[in-house]
């Protein structure tokens, strides 16, 4: 399998290309490339798997054939870029885009539409309209973003939008029952410790040990004098980017700019990675947990939360009794050994296969009995439910 992401830009002769790559190379890339390869060592660790980024700049329109030829491994993302000034470049995309459809034999391949030199626009030197360029990116099904090679203007969010769309959501899509839980336990607001209030007066609640270990070092104090500078609305966007590491692109600068008010790195803090690094420490930090699970002659302690997180019965259960409670014993009849990988996987997403192999059957039933989500990844890594499709939960 080639792991190696690549992002082509296409375009006409003098829109940018050269420019933009030569902007991304001294400036985001670097940045960006950093947290691919973060991620990739996530990654490896996680599912085997790595993956770079390169930027390939289309010199000549005659050696289109040779990359879609010699890279073309549906993990190209293709950035065709036109210049505001010239209407020729704006008509060229068409063209590019149906050359590049033959090639492929595949009209739904992967790319964005980019319309640069907008500091032209205050000279009138205008000739396709945002309108035109919207339209073109409707008809051709991808995002559309207008940038300032020049000026800088707009090229840093869109990048780091298209990082997040193209790349960073792959690995959001098999990690997509971690996004979801947390994104519920958000928006449930239930078993919260912490309430903030917003600009508006209305508050909003949320929980401290998500907060302090993603926010780290940033202080609850912190993040209270932030949300009363905004709207009720951006402050559940902000806390929901925190649970779950995305947001929709639209936000991405609205989050950028709250993040930099209270020093964290937008970028760091991105992505269903980042997300499982920091339940990963906290798995690790046994004098964090409050919770004890008695299985068997052993004690496994955890956090409360993760386990309303990720499960529907453990939710049950702790929405019921007395917060004071502290420890109860473990009635699924599952062996220790399960319920250790089970854990694991509450804050991994990953289960050991070699520990695992000689109780898949009691894990294949946890699915079911601790209610887990639909989505779970525990069942894609199971291998009596890979081969059986039908049991296969999507
Ligand atoms: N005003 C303005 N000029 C720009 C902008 N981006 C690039 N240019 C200028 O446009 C010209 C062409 O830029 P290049 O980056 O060489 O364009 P290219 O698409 O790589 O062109 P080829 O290499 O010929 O295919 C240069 O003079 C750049 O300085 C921009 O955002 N605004």
């Amino acid at each position: 399998m080639d792991l190696f992401r690549k992002i082509i830009l296409v375009g006409e002769k003098g829109v940018g290309k050269s420019s933009l790559k030569a902007r991304l190379d001294t400036n985001l890339l670097f940045d960006l490339e950093q947290e691919v390869e973060k991620t990739s060592l996530e990654l490896e660790q996680m599912d085997d798997q790595d993956f770079f980024l390169g930027i390939l700049e289309l010199l000549r329109e005659e050696s289109l054939e040779v990359i879609v030829d010699k890279y073309y491994t549906n993990n190209e993302y293709f950035l065709f870029m036109y210049s505001v000034d010239s209407l020729d470049s704006f008509l060229k995309i068409l063209e590019l885009y149906n050359h590049i459809s033959k090639l492929k034999k595949d009209r739904n391949f992967k790319m964005v539409l980019v319309a640069n030199k907008t500091d032209l626009c205050t000279k009138n030197e205008r000739k396709v309209s945002k309108k035109k360029g919207e339209c073109l990116a409707r008809k051709l099904k991808c995002p559309y973003y207008e940038i300032s090679v020049k000026t800088g203007e707009g090229v840093d969010s869109s990048f780091v939008d298209m990082i997040h769309h193209f790349i960073i959501s792959k690995t959001k899509q098999k990690h997509q029952d971690i996004v979801e839980d947390f994104k519920n336990l958000f928006h449930r607001q239930e078993l919260t410790d912490c309430s903030f209030a917003t600009n508006s007066g209305k508050k909003i609640k949320a929980h401290r040990l998500i907060l302090e270990s993603r926010l780290a070092p940033c202080k609850v104090k912190t993040i209270r004098k932030l949300l009363l500078t905004v709207t009720h609305e951006d402050a559940s966007v902000f806390l929901e980017w925190v649970y779950t590491g995305y947001t929709h692109p639209s936000k991405v600068s609205l989050i950028t700019s709250m993040c930099e008010t209270i020093s964290v790195q937008f970028k760091s803090l991105s992505g269903v990675t980042s997300v499982i690094k920091n339940l990963r420490n906290l798995y690790k930090q046994e004098s964090s947990k409050d919770f004890t699970l008695k299985v068997k002659k052993e004690s496994i302690k955890v956090h409360k939360l993760i386990l309303v997180a990720r499960s529907e019965l453990y939710r049950g259960f702790f929405l019921s009794i007395d917060k004071s409670t502290k420890s109860v014993k473990d009635h699924s009849k599952n062996s220790t050994e399960t319920m250790k990988s089970l854990i694991r996987f509450f804050y991994t997403n990953r289960l050991d296969g070699n520990k695992t192999k000689n109780f898949m059957k009691e894990i294949e039933n946890s699915i079911e009995y601790f209610q887990l989500n639909m989505k779970s990844s525990l069942s894609s890594q199971l291998p009596t439910l890979k081969k059986n499709k039908m049991c296969q939960i999507m």
